[in-house]
């Protein structure tokens, strides 16, 4: 492997820093360990937020074209470097390649979206209403950003964030999941190469993550948090960013319905329940979580779904054609076995897999549960692994019911011809994106996000800037 493009310590002002403290970086397929990372503390942490700070009074002087060709420039290097950047990740993330180099490009897009939406960050003057004065309206950055982001995608969640950020003029100090820090790195060493200024971006890879987020929350001159990850993390960061009135984003955990009603094309629905359920194997906060099958559907539905599940490939992620690969660590290998425990004590039938593979130690069977109630802790938990949830339901009251029936309201899923229907879903569906005769939502020109607990804010899209902006009203008499 390339090994350019390794970094092991934090970047902070435009500096590689050493700290007395490493901590190992291993590959989820093998439990190899792959690199030791700068093991970063509060006080770097503070160092970090100082250098965003004093940065962040010259890059939010530039003017957007500026800010606008470094991103471009940011944006081709990432391009350039995609197979290094894709392997990177997949050793320390585990993902298949393929993903792993769509992933890469995923994160570009967001890069490549905000340089150009940092154009068109545009005011506003409005007519008073004495018809005297003159109301001006400003979009100002809104300061230096404290980022926390999660393992599961640890290049394209820092894009989805950064991006945004520096096209309005902000600075950042980012914390990697100390599962994933490499990506995070290798980005800010392409940053580097682009010209982005020292102090813009500042990266504290640690594994004393709430003593981060509390340097970051607790500093006045970090004016947002911007956080991707478990939903019990999210409250505490909210809690937290209280105390100096901090804007947040959150994107938080899913439960999502994937509801296949009477007329869905069963052929179509269960392409596009692959595409949702085994991405990443099954480890993102969109993947279908509870599959709602009508009752006439269901035997064939079953059997069409049992052929594609059980033609898996499983192995390491490195290797071509692999689809299914190693869980992130134990903590997640142990929740996503309990959770098939639970359900087939209670009777739930075993259709496809079921265990840990025989020859990957670390790698959960593709595994496909039939006859699911929507009561078990598999329908209530986010799965964050390769195993189909099958509930049968007859009556579309009842189904809709059922899929609102969580805390989480990020993604939902349902495959139907029914126009009036379709309507209705789009409606009443509790959730932050629905996806309709589709598996597959994610996109840079498209609004992420949840409602109720699954977060607040929206990352990407025409929307997505407006988080790291604020509004300065001037009346001019
Ligand atoms: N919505 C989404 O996209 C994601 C949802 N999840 C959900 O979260 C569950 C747990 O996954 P996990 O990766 O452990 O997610 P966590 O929420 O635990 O971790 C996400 C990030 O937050 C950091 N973190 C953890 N605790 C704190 C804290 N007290 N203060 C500040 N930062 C903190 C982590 O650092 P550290 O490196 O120390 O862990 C990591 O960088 C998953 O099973 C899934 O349900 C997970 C990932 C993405
Ligand atoms: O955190 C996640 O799971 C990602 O946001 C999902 S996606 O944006 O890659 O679909």
């Amino acid at each position: 492997m390339n090994k350019e493009l390794l970094k092991e310590q934090a970047y902070i002002n435009g500096e590689w820093i050493s700290a007395t403290n490493t901590f190992d970086v291993d590959n989820p397929f093998d439990n190899g360990v792959i690199a030791s990372v700068t093991d970063c503390t509060a006080e770097h942490a503070d160092n970090a937020i100082e250098a965003a700070s004093e940065a962040f009074k010259s890059w939010s002087k530039t003017t957007a074209k500026q800010r606008s060709s470094l991103l471009l420039a940011w944006h081709q290097l990432i391009i350039d470097n995609t197979d290094e950047l894709a392997e990177l990740l997949t050793i320390e993330q585990g993902k298949p390649l393929s993903e792993a180099k769509n992933e890469i490009l995923y994160g570009a897009s967001y890069i490549k979206w905000f340089a150009e939406e940092a154009l068109r960050i545009n005011g506003d003057l409005l007519p008073s209403p004495d018809g005297e004065k003159q109301i001006q309206i400003h979009k100002l950055p809104v300061g230096v950003v404290g980022i926390i982001t999660p393992w599961n995608f640890p290049q394209a969640m820092i894009a989805r964030k950064v991006a945004p950020a520096l096209a309005a003029g902000c600075t950042v100090v980012i914390k990697p999941a100390s599962e994933t820090p490499l990506s995070a790195l290798a980005m800010a060493e392409l940053a580097d190469r682009a010209g982005i200024p020292a102090g813009v971006i500042n990266i504290v890879p640690s594994t004393s993550s709430s003593d981060i987020g509390k340097a970051l929350t607790s500093n006045p001159k970090v004016r947002k948090i911007s956080f991707t990850g478990s939903t019990a993390v999210g409250k505490k960061l909210i809690e937290q960013s209280a105390e100096n009135v901090q804007k947040v984003t959150m994107e938080l955990g899913g439960n999502a319905p994937f509801i296949v009603f009477d007329d869905a094309d069963i052929e179509a629905a269960t392409e596009g329940l692959m595409a949702s359920k085994f991405r990443n194997s099954g480890q993102t906060c969109v993947c279908a979580n509870r599959v709602f099958v009508h009752e006439t559907l269901y035997d064939e539905f079953i059997k069409v779904l049992g052929k594609k599940v059980s033609a898996l490939t499983l192995g390491n992620g490195l290797s071509a054609s692999v689809q299914i690969t190693a869980l992130i660590n134990q903590k997640g290998i142990d929740k996503v076995l309990r959770l098939i425990k639970q359900a087939t004590d209670s009777g739930v039938e075993v259709l496809v897999g079921g265990s840990l593979s025989k020859e990957y130690q670390n790698i959960i069977e593709p595994t496909v549960l039939s006859k699911v109630s929507k009561d078990m802790e598999i329908s209530c938990e986010e799965i964050f692994g390769p195993v189909v949830a099958l509930i049968p339901f007859s009556q579309d009251d009842e189904v809709i019911a059922a899929a609102n029936d969580t805390s989480a309201g990020l993604a939902s899923y349902a495959y139907t011809e029914n126009r009036h229907r379709i309507n209705r879903l789009i409606h009443e569906l509790e959730y932050g994106m629905v996806g309709i005769n589709t598996g597959k939502l994610s996109n840079e020109m498209a609004p992420f996000g949840g409602v109720k607990e699954s977060g607040m804010g929206r990352e990407g899209s025409k929307y997505g800037i407006s988080d790291y902006l604020d509004i300065k009203y001037a009346c001019i008499d």
